[in-house]
Formats: C-alpha cells, sequence, structure tokens
C-alpha cells in the first residue's frame, strides 16, 4: 500500500444520470486517515459521488482513482466499505447474527473461531457488544446505524464511504457516532468520507466537500473556510460561497 498515494483522486468527475449532468466535472482528492465530510444540500449530488467512489455508478467520465486504483477495480472490494442511507442489516436477526451471516457471506471459508473473533472485534469498535443478542427490530435508530457500520467494517477496510449516517439521530447520537468516525480514524488509520446535508456536521470533519448542485464550492478544512470566508461557522461559509458563485454567474451573463 503506498500511503502517499490519496485515498480518492478525482479529475474532471463528471456523472449522467437519466439525461441530466448531476455532478459537474469535479476536482478534489480525499486524503488519508481523516474524516473528510461531503456536505450539500438535498439533491445536489453527494449519493451519486459516493456511488461513483464505490463503483456502483453508471455513466462517470473523468478520472476517479480509488486508494491507487480505478474506481471500482475488483482489488479494491475488500479494501472499500460502504453503508448506504437505507438500512443494510436484517430485522428479524439479532446483531451478533446478521454480523456472523455477513462475515460468512465476506469471507467464506473463515473458520468460525476466526469468524467469532472478527464479530467481537467490531462489535466493540461500534459499541454493541451489549446489545449483541438483542433483535435488530428492537435497536434504537443509532444502535442500526452502528449495527450496518458494524458490517462494513467486517473485512477492515481502508476506506469507509458511509452515505448519511446519522440523518434522522438526536443530537447525542450524533455525537456519539462522529466521535466513533474519528476514533477509526485515529485507532485504524482508516479514511472516512461521511456525507450529511446537515451544516453544523461540517464543524466535526477534519476535512469538507461543499458541493451544490453537482459542482464543487469548496474542498478545505473547516478552519481554513471560515477563514477564507470570513465567517464563524461552515453554514455561514457555505452561503457566502453559494452567493459568490452567483455573483460571478451574473458577472459572466
Ligand atoms: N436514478 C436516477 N435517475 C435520474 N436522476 C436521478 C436518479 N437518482 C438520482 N437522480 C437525480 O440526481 C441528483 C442527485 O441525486 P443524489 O441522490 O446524488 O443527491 P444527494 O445529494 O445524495 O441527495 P440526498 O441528500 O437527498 O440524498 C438529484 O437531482 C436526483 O433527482
Amino acid at each position: 500500500m503506498n500511503s502517499d498515494v490519496p485515498a480518492v483522486r478525482a479529475a474532471g468527475l463528471t456523472v449522467a444520470r437519466g439525461a441530466r449532468t448531476v455532478l459537474k466535472g469535479l476536482d478534489f482528492t480525499v486524503p488519508r486517515g481523516q474524516v473528510t465530510g461531503l456536505l450539500g444540500p438535498s439533491g445536489c449530488g453527494k449519493s451519486t459521488l459516493m456511488r461513483a467512489v464505490v463503483g456502483a455508478q453508471a455513466k462517470v467520465t473523468g478520472d476517479l482513482d480509488v486508494l491507487g486504483r480505478p474506481a471500482g477495480h475488483p482489488a479494491l472490494r475488500s479494501r472499500v466499505g460502504y453503508v448506504t442511507q437505507a438500512p443494510s442489516v436484517y430485522v428479524d436477526l439479532t446483531v451478533r447474527q446478521n454480523l456472523d451471516y455477513f462475515a460468512s457471506v465476506l469471507q467464506p471459508g473463515t473458520a468460525r473461531a476466526d469468524r467469532r473473533s472478527t464479530v467481537q472485534r467490531v462489535l466493540a469498535e461500534v459499541d454493541l457488544t451489549s446489545r449483541a443478542d438483542n433483535l435488530v427490530s428492537r435497536l434504537s435508530g443509532g444502535q442500526r446505524s452502528r449495527a450496518s457500520l458494524a458490517v462494513a467494517l467486517l473485512g477492515t477496510p481502508e476506506l469507509l464511504v458511509l452515505d448519511e449516517p446519522t440523518v434522522g439521530l438526536d443530537p447525542v447520537l450524533r455525537r456519539d457516532l462522529w466521535n466513533l468516525f474519528h476514533r477509526l480514524a485515529a485507532d485504524r488509520g482508516t479514511t472516512l468520507l461521511v456525507s450529511s446535508h446537515v451544516m453544523d456536521e461540517a464543524e466535526r470533519c477534519d476535512r469538507l466537500l461543499l458541493l451544490r448542485d453537482g459542482q464543487l464550492l469548496a474542498d478545505d478544512t473547516p478552519e481554513a473556510l471560515r477563514a477564507r470566508t470570513r465567517t464563524q461557522t461552515v453554514e455561514d461559509a457555505f452561503l457566502h460561497l453559494v452567493d459568490q458563485a452567483a455573483h460571478r454567474q451574473e458577472a459572466t451573463r
């Protein structure tokens, strides 16, 4: 593994969905071992970008490299974890049964004892050991999110792509999940790309990609962004950049 290579490098990334161009020539990088937030309003293209990164999106043009390989390369399968917005665990199984099932599908042929210890490890990582034998249907929203995340952690991915993992959660659960993301980055060196349309979550990221209408408004740290736009919050910085872009467009008409 060459850790000098960014986790994600996009140049002129363009994606069409149906007749629409949803992502419009994006250039950005996602550095390794950090939490990068992908923020922008609903419908701006966050899920499309994430699907492109994990190789699940059609009609992708431009360059998109993930961990030094073209996005979607078969060698990336075990190196990239993806958690979609829809829950990816079975509600009529316990957390442990879900993890044991997914571990046997993802790593067939693994000895039972090894599988058991992998399941114990990920349960501890997402802090669900005490809930391991609860049915998923009996868990809170935050616990369900962590159970989905645990599935993605089974293969110790180098890059974790999480699509709006905190949506619908109360502030305490959101904070706990963000703490978990930072712990994964610090303890494991995992790179996390996390999307959200809630601007206050931007303050929790090491780096930010601000997306609007399929275009990148910023690729920076929250501090640099606030300093550059002379604003107090990333939300204000975002609004400032939106206005700036509108003025530029006006001027070129
Ligand atoms: N299957 C599809 N065919 C055509 N257009 C689509 C399809 N899926 C999404 N789109 C359009 O692509 C654009 C970007 O959608 P995307 O889901 O990437 O946005 P998003 O930022 O993730 O939104 P949200 O925060 O609401 O999940 C939207 O305008 C949407 O209407």
